[in-house]
């Protein structure tokens, strides 16, 4: 099966998920925004910025202009940050409404908007009417885009209430090294990949302040509680949270320095400013707009995030980390399980 592929953003992920579908032997056009970008693709088949040292397959193309490289596209990948995915959305949907093609639309973005607290697949679905398409879904799960550029083992899940676009998708993009299994929970895989990115800035804290193992475990431990606590709230299956975009991720973005989020957190364990980190880093790091919305949304449906809480009064009140670490260890003794 031979699939022509469009991809928008052409950031770290975006780059090593076109490379890999080219490998796959799809038609793969990968669009961004800058012509210096899309130059360095086409005719070095290199995007140093993002992927140093990583050789493209050649047959890759790139191209800023968003009509053309969407042109028949049997399936569009969103892999632009969360916040900008409603602007990318609305570009689209006029080029799509001039044809009768309607493509799968898959999101690989990780987060929850600003603003409106959706969940990226609703944002694409609140721009794009399901008449445009055949079919909304998201790929998460445990995916550094490092370890996959050199063909290491991963494993997504791809999710959907379109059992069928799910398993079109998990096809076109399995190979020896990248295998995808479906669900059709997408509430729970998208809160479990969004949320985790916010108990990952607090993982890389704990790293950069010099605290040990158990530390670690409690923080993934009581995390994954709170993750599930508000994805049930919005109407995820609880089993969802012990998967692929659940633990699987949290563990892989927790224990990482490829994680950007985690990067972070451990910079500002370290004594660094929040701006400094983010201006420095040249990638997005979705936990930090995420914990914002987790925080407001938790409110919201009143549901108990001391963590996400805590980093959010890190990240947005200034709060010293050893302060806000003290508050969590000094709330009052509960039970472990809420039932
Ligand atoms: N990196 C990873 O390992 C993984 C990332 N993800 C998720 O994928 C998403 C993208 O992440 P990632 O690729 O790492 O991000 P990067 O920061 O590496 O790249 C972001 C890309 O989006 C582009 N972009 C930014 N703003 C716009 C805009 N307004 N219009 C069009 N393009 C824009 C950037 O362009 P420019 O360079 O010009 O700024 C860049 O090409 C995130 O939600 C992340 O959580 C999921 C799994 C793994
Ligand atoms: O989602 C990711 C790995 O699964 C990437 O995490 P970071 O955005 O923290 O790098």
């Amino acid at each position: 099966m031979s699939e022509k592929i469009a991809v928008l953003g052409a950031g770290s992920w975006g780059t090593v998920l076109a490379n890999l579908l080219t490998e796959n032997g799809h038609d793969v056009t990968i669009w961004a925004y800058l012509q210096k970008d899309t130059d360095e693709i086409n005719n070095k088949h290199t995007n140093e910025h993002y992927l140093p040292g990583l050789r493209l397959n050649e047959k890759l193309v790139a191209n800023t202009d968003l009509a053309e490289s969407v042109k028949d596209a049997d399936l569009v990948l969103f892999v632009v940050p969360t916040n900008v995915v409603r602007g990318v959305a609305k570009q689209l949907l006029p080029i799509l409404e001039k044809t009768d093609k309607k493509p799968v639309i898959v999101s690989a973005a990780k987060g929850l908007e600003v603003g409106t607290y959706d969940r990226v697949s609703q944002v694409i679905q609140s721009v794009i009417p399901a008449e445009q398409t055949n079919g909304v879904v998201v790929i998460s799960g445990p995916s550094h885009a490092e370890d996959t550029s050199v063909k290491d083992i991963t494993t997504l899940t791809a999710a959907s209430t379109n059992l069928e676009a799910a398993q079109y998708v998990q096809h076109v993009f399995a190979n020896s090294y990248f295998r995808l299994y479906t669900n059709q929970d997408v509430i729970g895989v998208e809160m479990g990949a969004a949320l985790k990115n916010v108990i990952a800035i607090g993982a890389g804290a704990l790293h950069g302040l010099g605290y040990g193992d158990n530390a670690k475990a409690a923080l993934i431990t009581r995390g994954l509680a709170e993750i599930s606590r508000l994805g049930v709230k919005m109407g995820a299956d609880p089993l969802t949270f012990i998967g692929l975009s659940g633990v699987g991720d949290l563990i892989v973005t927790a224990t990482s320095r490829h994680s950007r989020n985690w990067r972070c957190g451990n910079q500002l364990g370290h004594g660094e400013k929040l701006q400094d980190v983010l201006d420095n880093m040249g990638q997005v790091v979705e936990g930090v707009s995420t914990a914002k919305v987790a925080h407001e949304l938790a409110q919201k449906e009143g549901v108990e995030m001391p963590i996400t809480d805590a980093i959010y009064a890190v990240l947005y009140e200034d709060k010293p980390i050893k302060q806000a670490i003290t508050d969590l260890m000094q709330r009052e003794s509960k039970p472990e399980f809420d039932y």
